[in-house]
């Protein structure tokens, strides 16, 4: 089994989620059971070799969606790294494979009846690009705008990448 996790952060809260879930899978699979790689999105393939049996996409969820060059000028402003491409640019130029699995993760700030999601928005423009298996993950939660993370989820992180790591082995879908 081989994972791709593509992620953006940037104030590196979403950086430290992947890494757990990376985590997760690595300690969830067969010791010899192949290869889990953590790429920034504005490192990432444009072509997804056909080793890859899952391709996880995740990032922060800014305007009740994914990032935008604006949005992510406004986190530089706020103190953030300086910004590169995200997930939603690099959506519009990865090559499709209908028949990869494919699952969305975001981080978000515990608000009641704040809504939107950028794990939902990737998962149904990846869909729209023809990744007819991406599925919406999980949100994790950031305490503000530069977080710090909220207590506890980096550990449901690791357990989240842990049952990926399973699903995977059983065959997802
Ligand atoms: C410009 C901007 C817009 C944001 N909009 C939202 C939002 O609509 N909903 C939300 O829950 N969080 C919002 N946030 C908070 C981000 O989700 C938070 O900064 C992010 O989860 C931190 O992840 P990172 O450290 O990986 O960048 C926004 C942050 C910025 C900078």
């Amino acid at each position: 089994m081989n994972v791709l996790i593509v992620h953006e952060s940037l104030f590196g809260n979403t950086h430290e989620i992947a890494s757990a879930i990376a985590e997760g899978l690595r300690e969830g699979r067969a010791p010899d059971a192949g290869d889990v790689r953590l790429v920034h999105v504005a490192d990432a393939p444009t072509v997804i070799g056909d080793d890859v049996d899952l391709l996880l996409v995740g990032g922060p969820t800014h305007a009740f969606s994914m990032t935008r060059p604006q949005t992510r000028q406004d986190a530089a402003t706020k103190g953030a790294a300086a910004p590169r491409d995200g997930i939603r640019e690099w959506i519009d130029v990865v090559t499709p494979r209908t028949d990869l699995p494919v699952v969305t993760f975001d981080t978000r700030i515990h608000v009641k009846m704040l809504p939107g999601s950028a794990a939902s928005a990737a998962a149904k423009a990846l869909r729209h690009r023809g990744f007819d298996r991406a599925e919406r993950g999980e949100t994790f939660w950031v305490q503000g705008t530069s977080g710090p993370l909220e207590a506890g989820e980096l550990d449901r992180a690791r357990e989240w990448g842990t049952t990926l790591a399973t699903r995977v082995s059983h065959g997802v879908g």
